[in-house]
């Protein structure tokens, strides 16, 4: 018997769904039930509606090309049959937030790539290596959303991926002061060098809200749980600037850092090579083996040879030195739609699977009938 969860993508046909698409290809826990979109894309099959739009460079898989794609906010028809949803729609940030809460009420969990519950303070923004703690305070969400099994969990903004994990993992040293610089490629905003053609031979030095995305995140990743909600920690001092640089994919940041507790070269690496999280431990189908990897060479990590180290799922550091400022400074690069979208939402529902949270679409409405 086919015992794997039934997913719904909102959201199916712009760039991060056509990942999820993929990524859930002969998924072991899960498989695609429904593909929903824009009204524009509503009734024509899955290969239609991303004919000359299809932007990966694998083909569209045999298992969804035929799935009829429905209208986004057919809720409940969609409702009846997921067992949860992924959600990558483009739409206004208040629409999406009605849209997921939507979902959540109607008891579909909603695992999220968009930006708009981020900063609710019982929707936990989980890095599955960081903070799997957070799922916690589904709990108290579920209360007021008056749910048993609907929730919505975020992932955070792809930005912030590649150098959150490296500082995370020397946080024993109590990082005080970051700066970084991001150098993000095209994919993040959805596009292609078809459909961007004035990013070629270009770096465009402001993307719109990402600053702010990648300055306050973190804290809210670093935060704890107190009552209700989830307390964002009041350090380190972030400050970013974001650039777009012309990549199809991979977003490379670099950090300089200050530490209460100066650690030692040794001290940085050694932490970096034995850390570990959640993923590992219950070897989640999706979790990198090796999360993060420190490259000797002294020009690597790079995006094109790099960001697909450990399928896309793991981050790679480089040029690890003392600085005239900071203590220390150094490169890290992830894959902006794999770990930084679509993988790290995916390994997030493997997780929620995992501790509980994701039940088949029987064993709710048994619940549900028995609280009747
Ligand atoms: N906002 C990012 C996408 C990551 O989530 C970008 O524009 O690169």
């Amino acid at each position: 018997m086919n015992d794997k969860l039934k997913v719904g993508i909102l959201g199916g046909t712009g760039f991060v769904g056509q990942r999820f698409i993929t990524l859930l290809e002969n998924h072991p826990f899960f498989e695609v039930a429904a593909i929903a979109a824009s009204p524009r894309s509503a009734g024509k099959t899955y290969e239609e509606a991303v004919k000359n739009r299809w932007k990966l460079n694998v083909p569209i898989p045999d298992s969804v090309k035929d799935i009829q794609v429905k209208n986004v906010h057919e809720v409940h028809e969609i409702s009846n049959e997921v067992d949860f949803v992924f959600c990558a729609v483009d739409m206004p940030k208040a629409e999406i937030k009605e849209l997921e809460e939507n979902y959540a009420k109607a008891e579909v969990p909603v695992i999220s790539n968009n930006s708009a519950h981020r900063m609710s303070p019982d929707v936990p923004m989980v890095i599955p290596e960081i903070n799997s703690d957070h799922l916690k305070i589904i709990e108290s969400q579920k209360k007021r959303l008056g749910t048993k099994y609907g929730f919505i969990a975020v992932k955070p903004n792809c930005s912030i991926q590649s150098y959150v994990p490296p500082l995370h993992a020397l946080k024993e040293f109590e990082p005080e002061n970051v700066v970084v610089s991001t150098y993000q490629a095209i994919s993040g905003a959805g596009k292609t060098f078809r459909d961007w053609p004035e990013m070629s031979d270009n770096v465009i030095p402001f993307i719109s809200g990402e600053e702010e995305k990648s300055e306050k995140e973190p804290l809210k990743i670093w935060g704890e749980i107190q009552g209700d909600g989830i307390v964002n920690a009041s350090s380190p001092n972030i400050s970013t600037q974001c650039i777009r640089v012309p990549v199809s994919d991979g977003h490379l940041a670099t950090v300089f850092v200050t530490f209460k507790y100066k650690p030692s070269k040794e001290q940085i690496l050694e932490r970096w090579a034995s850390y570990s999280g959640k993923p590992q431990e219950l070897g989640l189908p999706s979790a990198p083996k090796q999360f993060l990897k420190y490259m000797t060479e002294d020009d690597r990590p790079q995006t094109n040879l790099d960001r697909d180290y450990e399928k896309g799922m793991g981050i790679t550091i480089g040029r690890l030195r003392e600085d005239t400022i900071f203590d220390y400074k150094f490169v890290c690069l992830s894959h902006n739609t794999l770990r930084g979208a679509a993988g790290g939402g995916l390994l997030t529902a493997e997780l929620l699977k995992t501790e509980g949270y994701l039940v088949s679409r029987e064993i709710k409405k048994a619940g549900l009938s028995a609280s009747l």
